[in-house]
């Protein structure tokens, strides 16, 4: 049966800082960044932005885009390691702000969740789908990945901070993409990169530097939910690497394939914490495939052999063909975490569509990690009439209309210290405020359409 995306859009933050505005505020040389790991631009969410209101707005848009009746959804699963609270999930504020445009109670008998593995929880809910899909033909799904990347001031993780979400129908006989069932796996449980919940004292709160978003206050304790994680960042590469290449020889074994099996991949989708991650990572595979190619290269160890053999003719092409398409739009807005492999979906097929190349029936494979740590590989075969869906997705041009904005700006919606918001809402939903005075909704977000 075929089961897949029928459509797809999304949400992102409308203003950026340029990345070599940040290289010279943190002395780091901007060539590093830009040529180094191929950032431009951080997207980053303005004041009345969160992954509620990315995932509401790409959700909406979605609905609107395909003309769906709200009964016909019977889920609404989301991907997301920026929950706001650890109880009621996003999936629950993005039911009741679809409904507020929608109907009351139009999503009734919908079943909402979210689904957290750091930046895999977008493509756990979204095979938790398909697999319902297979199982209830008639009925259609909504993921959301919905993610805020924000990571402390001044550590190695700034630069790579982004924001944004995917939302994407899933349904039989999609227009866009087709899901076989077979898929690699591979897991650890590491700590390179988490964020525990933490307890700090009132005096510690009082003495930081930050402003951090509060949820309750105990009598001598604030308790607090803080968004940055704790990270190492090379042994999270390290993590990355060994998870990806043991889930792609596990993908070759369930799908009973030999040889190199991204040969039959038109596109090559990975988890892109920054824009470069995937041709810096997917070398390991590349290498493994081609002993030969390796072998040939000049070096006296096998590292400096694996670093000639990335600036080798064969490698150059496969990034160019493979894995360039999906770079183009992290380069412009940053991680997203569960939806940076979505990301780069969108930006593959956009880019695809202006270059008028004929993908349809192709093969596309998916290298999803998400740290703590899993990795899972699984292919999909592209549908005959995707154009006629990202024809109307817009997603380039939405880019080149965000707004720079300056170091000052951006420090202050860092630390959470500004005023008003940076642009007007339009046409979109915003969160308006967190209670903090009513003790028996402490904590609440309240979110409103704003025309
Ligand atoms: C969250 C996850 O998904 S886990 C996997 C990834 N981990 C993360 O994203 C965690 C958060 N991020 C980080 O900690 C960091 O940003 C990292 C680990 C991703 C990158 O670490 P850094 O120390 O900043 O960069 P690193 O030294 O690895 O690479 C810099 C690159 O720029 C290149 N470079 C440095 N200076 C220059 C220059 N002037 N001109 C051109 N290139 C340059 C280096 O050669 C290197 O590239 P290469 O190894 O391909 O040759």
């Amino acid at each position: 049966m075929n089961v897949g995306i029928d459509s797809i859009s999304f949400d992102i933050p409308k203003i950026y800082l340029p990345i070599s505005t940040l290289a010279i505020h943190r002395n780091i040389e901007p060539d590093k960044l830009i040529k180094g790991l191929g950032l431009h631009k951080m997207s980053f969410p303005d004041k009345y932005q969160d992954v509620v209101t990315f995932a509401a707005n790409a959700g909406l848009k979605l609905i609107q885009q395909e003309n769906i009746n709200p009964s016909e959804i019977a889920r609404i699963y989301i991907g997301s390691e920026s929950g706001v609270d650890s109880s009621k999930p996003i999936a629950s504020y993005v039911l009741s702000l679809l409904e507020s445009k929608l109907g009351e109670g139009s999503f009734r008998n919908c079943d909402v969740v979210d689904l957290t593995f750091a930046c895999i929880g977008g493509v756990d809910a979204l095979q938790n789908c398909l697999d319902y899909i297979r199982l209830n033909p008639n009925k259609k799904a909504i993921v959301i990945a919905s993610d805020n990347a924000k990571y402390d001031l001044e550590s190695t993780g700034e630069y790579t901070q982004g924001a944004g979400a995917v939302a994407m129908l899933i349904t039989s006989n999609p227009r866009i993409l087709n899901f076989s069932n077979n898929v690699g796996v591979s897991t650890e449980g590491v700590f390179d990169f988490f964020k525990p919940r933490r307890t700090f004292s009132k005096a510690e709160i009082t003495n930081s530097t930050e402003n951090p978003e509060w949820f309750g206050v105990l009598e001598n304790e604030v308790s607090i939910y803080k968004e940055q994680p704790v990270f190492d960042g090379q042994y999270s590469n390290q993590c990355y690497i060994n998870r990806i290449t043991e889930a792609y020889n596990h993908f070759k074994k369930e799908s009973q394939q030999s040889g190199k099996v991204y040969e039959n991949w038109a596109a090559i989708l990975m988890h892109l914490p920054y824009c470069f991650q995937g041709r810096r990572t997917f070398i390991e595979i590349f290498a493994k495939e081609n002993p030969e190619l390796l072998n040939n290269q000049i070096g006296e160890t096998i590292k400096d052999k694996l670093k000639n053999l990335t600036k080798s003719p064969e490698y150059l092409e496969l990034i160019n063909q493979k894995i360039y398409p999906s770079e183009i739009a992290s380069g412009q807005i940053g991680n997203c975490y569960t939806g940076s492999i979505f990301i780069g979906l969108l930006s593959t097929l956009c880019y695809h569509y202006q270059q008028n190349n004929d993908i349809a029936n192709k093969k596309v494979g998916f290298i999803a990690y998400g740290s703590g740590s899993k990795s899972k590989v699984f292919e999909a075969t592209m549908g005959e009439n995707w154009k006629s869906v990202i024809n109307q997705t817009l997603f380039f041009e939405t880019l080149e209309r965000c707004h720079s904005i300056d170091f000052e700006t951006y420090e202050k919606l860092h630390k959470k210290e500004v005023q008003h918001s940076v642009l007007e809402p339009k046409n979109e939903f915003v969160l308006k405020s967190i209670e903090r005075d009513n003790p028996v909704l402490v904590g609440a977000r309240y979110y409103e359409y704003v025309k």
